[in-house]
C-alpha cells in the first residue's frame, strides 16, 4: 500500500512538474517534488554554461531548497557564492557525465546529478546534500526525475523557437515583456510616496527593448532571392548571439526581418552602448555575395508601459526614426521625446494604474 501511495505521489508530482511552461516555475516544481520525496534534505539547482573559447563552465545557482523551503535565485542572487569544493563536484559531473558522489569533513553526503539538452550537453546539475547516502534506488529516481525535467524543458524549447533562426518566437515574447512588466510595477509598489519622484532609480534591475531590422532587405530578397534573404536572416540571427550580448540577454525573431533583442543594463549609456556594438557588428561582417547588410535600432527602457504593445510600439517609433535618419543607426526612444524629435501620443486614459490584461 505504502508502496503504491508514494509512486502515486511520484505520479502527481510529475505531473505537476508538465504543468508549467515557465522556466523558473518549472525549476520550483522540480525541488518542490523532490522536497516532498525527501523532506528536510537540501537540494540546489544550478545552470551550467559551457564557454566555447575559454573550454570550461559557468555555474550558477538557479534554485534551492533548504529546511523545506523552495527559493529561486532570482528572488535571491547573493546565494550565487558557492564553496570551491562544489564547483569542483559539479566539475566532475560535468566532465564524467553521471552522478558524482562526495562526502563532507562533517561526515554528509554531497550528490552531484547532471541534467542532459537534447544535444547531450549538460545544462544543469543538481546538488543533493545529506547525512546517509541514498541507495541506489534513491539515486536512480532522482536521476530520473531530472531527467523527466530535462526532456520537458527541451520541448518547451522547441515550442518557443522560431524555426528558421532558432531565436526565441513571437509568442515568447509578449510573455517575457509581460513578467517585467510586473516585476517593475511591484518594485515602483514597494516605494514609500515621497520616493516616487526617482522612481526610476528604484529598480533593482533596469531592462531594456531594442527593435532591430534588416535595412532594404526587400532589396536584398529581390535582387538575390527569397532563399538568399532566409540566408541573410539565419547569418544576422547568429551574429547578434555569438557574443554581441551577454548570456543571459535574450533575442527574438519578431517578423518577417526584425529581431527584438531584450537586455539589462543599469544605465541607458550601457543599453545604448550594447546596441550600438549590435549594429556595428552586422555593419562590418562581410556577407557571401552582397555587400552593406545593416540594421536600423529603435529602443527604449521597459519601465512603467501599460502593456508589452506599448512597449514595443515606442520602440518602432524609434526605429521608424532611424530609418528616416538614413539607416544603420541606434536611437532611444526617451532621447527622442526629451529632444522633441518624436511626439509623445496622447495619453489612453486617466487612470495610471497598471493594466496588463
Ligand atoms: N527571405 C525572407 N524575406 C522575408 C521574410 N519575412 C519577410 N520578408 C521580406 O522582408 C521584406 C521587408 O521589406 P520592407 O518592410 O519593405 O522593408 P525593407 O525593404 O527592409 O526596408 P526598410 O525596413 O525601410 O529598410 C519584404 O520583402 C518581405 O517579403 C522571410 O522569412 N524570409
Amino acid at each position: 500500500m505504502s508502496h503504491r501511495c508514494n509512486s502515486l505521489r511520484i505520479i502527481d508530482n510529475l505531473a505537476e512538474i508538465t504543468s508549467h511552461h515557465d522556466r523558473q516555475v518549472l525549476e520550483k516544481s522540480l525541488l518542490k517534488t523532490l522536497n516532498e520525496l525527501f523532506p528536510g534534505q537540501s537540494m540546489r539547482l544550478f545552470r551550467v554554461r559551457h564557454h566555447q573559447r575559454q573550454d570550461d563552465q559557468e555555474v550558477t545557482l538557479l534554485a534551492f531548497c533548504v529546511n523545506d523551503v523552495i527559493v529561486s535565485s532570482d528572488e535571491n542572487p547573493s546565494l550565487n557564492q558557492e564553496s570551491v569544493w562544489l564547483h569542483e563536484i559539479m566539475s566532475d559531473a560535468v566532465k564524467q557525465g553521471g552522478i558524482q558522489v562526495r562526502q563532507a569533513e562533517d561526515g554528509s553526503n554531497h550528490i552531484a546529478y547532471p541534467a542532459f539538452d537534447s544535444h547531450g550537453d549538460i545544462f544543469a546539475v543538481l546538488v543533493h546534500h545529506c547525512q546517509q547516502q541514498p541507495d541506489s534506488a534513491s539515486q536512480r529516481l532522482i536521476h530520473g526525475i531530472l531527467r523527466v525535467y530535462a526532456n520537458y524543458l527541451a520541448l518547451i524549447d522547441k515550442s518557443q523557437r522560431d524555426k528558421l533562426t532558432n531565436l526565441y518566437n513571437r509568442e515568447t515574447l509578449d510573455e517575457q515583456i509581460t513578467k517585467i512588466l510586473v516585476k517593475q510595477s511591484d518594485d515602483l509598489n514597494k516605494l514609500s510616496v515621497s520616493a516616487v519622484d526617482s522612481r526610476r532609480r528604484h529598480y533593482a534591475v533596469r531592462y531594456w527593448l531594442g527593435l532591430v531590422d534588416i535595412d532594404n532587405f526587400k532589396r536584398i530578397n529581390d535582387t538575390y532571392g527569397h532563399l538568399f534573404g532566409d540566408e541573410v536572416l539565419i547569418l544576422v540571427a547568429r551574429l547578434m548571439t555569438s557574443g554581441a550580448i551577454r548570456d543571459d540577454d535574450l533575442i527574438f525573431r519578431y517578423g518577417g526581418e526584425e529581431f527584438v533583442v531584450l537586455l539589462k543594463a543599469a544605465q541607458e549609456s550601457d543599453a545604448q552602448q550594447a546596441f550600438e556594438r549590435l549594429r556595428r557588428i552586422v555593419s562590418a561582417h562581410v556577407f557571401p555575395q552582397i555587400d552593406g547588410v545593416t540594421v536600423s535600432i529603435g529602443f527604449v527602457e521597459v519601465a512603467d508601459q501599460v502593456s508589452p504593445a506599448d512597449v514595443l510600439g515606442q520602440a518602432d517609433d524609434a526605429l521608424y526614426y532611424a530609418k528616416q535618419q538614413g539607416r544603420d543607426q541606434v536611437h532611444n526612444y526617451q532621447q527622442l521625446v526629451t529632444g522633441g524629435k518624436i511626439a509623445i501620443p496622447p495619453p489612453v486614459n486617466n487612470d495610471s494604474s497598471l493594466e496588463l490584461f
